[in-house]
């Protein structure tokens, strides 16, 4: 990292060039510092290693994400610019589309994740969290990443969506090729997608209306296609969206969570206090340790954004981690306080894009986290958490605990 030189953007004030690569693994094992270098530099900057604009701070973020006509999704959000190179798979009809393509299989998916809907889901979710939890407070000692936060939304969300038993094993590295796919074609790229052919043959198999169980989310997709909807090809295209998006986010986040509350005793103490906290502090985790990083946009026209001037066709990284920890918007945003209001984060993204599976995120944190509190009257680290590199996910391969039994 070097200091920014500036660089005249046309008309508008000079704007600070920065040399950090954001998918280096320096970069990635240690992001905070460099953020808040970003934020300080100005409200956009360029990043010179790949010719690309950024910004770090929560107003320019949460605008871009907003005004998704000026900041399209269509050209993907991830480093490739799909009008210039020929995508790694065929592209999301939700995540890398723009209305009007967007808009109807938008309204399909919210009625099929409906509050509703997700409330149903509550009752399994929570028996699952209280078994599974309650085995591993017994223990006494175990990895709140490993045994917990990589179990248990591979016990519960296959079988919401009524995956086969058979195969699983493929969901997190299908994830990973997801997640990693929206970096630069660096090492992390070519590791996740070394297996892709195989995986991807398991995926277009588990999105077939035959392999779906009757009940689950899955085959609630494919009855729109019934009523005209949507096509089934969009239909199985749908249901890979859930298996792209729906598991290794909650993994992350999960596993966060737990480390972020182990790290910080007195946030738990209040947790376990009143686990009604459990949904709060899920929220706040994912503020403080944002498990989506970043995004990409595309500018669709000569845009103005703080006061910087971006001409057509340009690729903007927003820094969704960065923008949840801007002191410009939160008060000591480096400290993890389970009570603290967390409306505007843009963990989940917001606008048009916002997560759409964001009930089902929070249902399984609250499950698992009141299941916690309810058990466990203190967490101590035993080991420093394990970061797991990624491109787009923040998060650890491993977070030894041990717990006091409540
Ligand atoms: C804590 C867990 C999760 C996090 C942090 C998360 C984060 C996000 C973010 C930041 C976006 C916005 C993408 C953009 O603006 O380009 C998004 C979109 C999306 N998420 Fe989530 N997500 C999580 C869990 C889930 C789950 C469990 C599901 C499925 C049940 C899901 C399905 C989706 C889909 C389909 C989209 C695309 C929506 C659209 O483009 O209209 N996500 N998510
Ligand atoms: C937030 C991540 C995300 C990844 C993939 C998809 C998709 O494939 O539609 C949606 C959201």
């Amino acid at each position: 990292m070097t200091s920014g030189t500036t660089t005249s953007s046309g008309p508008g004030p000079s704007v600070p060039v920065l040399d950090d690569d954001p998918f280096s693994r320096s970069f990635l094992a240690d992001p905070y510092p460099r953020h808040e270098r970003m934020r300080e530099a100005g409200p956009v900057i360029r990043l010179s290693h790949y010719g690309i604009w950024a910004s770090a701070r929560h107003e320019q973020v949460f605008a871009a994400l907003t005004d998704w006509r000026a900041f399209s999704s269509a050209s993907g959000v991830g480093l490739a610019d799909f009008r210039k190179e020929k995508p790694w798979r065929v592209p999301s009809l939700l995540l890398e589309a723009d209305p009007p393509d967007h808009t109807r299989v938008r309204e399909v998916m919210t009625e099929v994740l409906s509050s509703r809907r997700v409330r149903g889901l509550r009752e399994e979710f929570a028996a699952a969290a209280e078994a599974l939890v309650g085995d591993l407070v017994e223990r006494g000692t175990f990895d709140a990443v490993r045994d917990l936060a990589e179990v248990f939304p591979l016990r519960v969300f296959p079988d919401a969506l009524g995956l086969p038993e058979q195969g699983r094993e493929n969901l997190m590295p299908y994830g990973g090729m997801a997640f990693n796919g929206f970096g630069p074609r660096n090492d992390l790229f070519h590791e996740a997608m070394a297996d892709a052919a195989r995986i991807q043959e398991w995926i277009n198999e588990a999105c077939r209306r035959e392999n779906l169980a009757a009940g689950g989310l899955g085959q609630d997709i494919w009855a729109f296609a019934d009523t005209g909807r949507i096509t089934p090809e969009q239909a199985a295209m749908l249901v890979r969206s859930l298996l792209s998006a729906g598991i290794d986010t909650t993994v992350y986040a999960i596993g966060n969570a737990l480390a972020a509350l182990a790290a910080h005793p007195g946030q738990w103490a209040r947790v376990h206090e009143n686990p009604a906290l459990a949904k709060l502090a899920f929220e706040e985790a994912i503020r403080f340790e944002s498990p989506v990083q970043t995004f990409f946009r595309t500018t669709t026209r000569t845009v103005d954004l703080g006061g910087v001037r971006i001409g057509p066709g340009e690729k903007i990284l927003l820094f969704l981690g960065a923008a949840n920890r801007d002191p410009r918007k939160w008060i000591n945003p480096h400290t993890l306080d389970v009570t603290r209001r967390t409306a505007g984060h843009v963990g989940f993204g917001t606008g048009i894009h916002g997560c759409v599976g964001q009930q089902v995120a929070r249902l399984e944190g609250d499950v698992v986290l009141t299941a916690l509190a309810r058990r466990a009257a203190t967490l101590t680290p035993t080991a420093a958490p394990e970061p797991r590199p990624n491109n787009t996910l923040r998060g650890f391969s491993s977070a030894p605990i041990r717990v006091e039994k409540a």
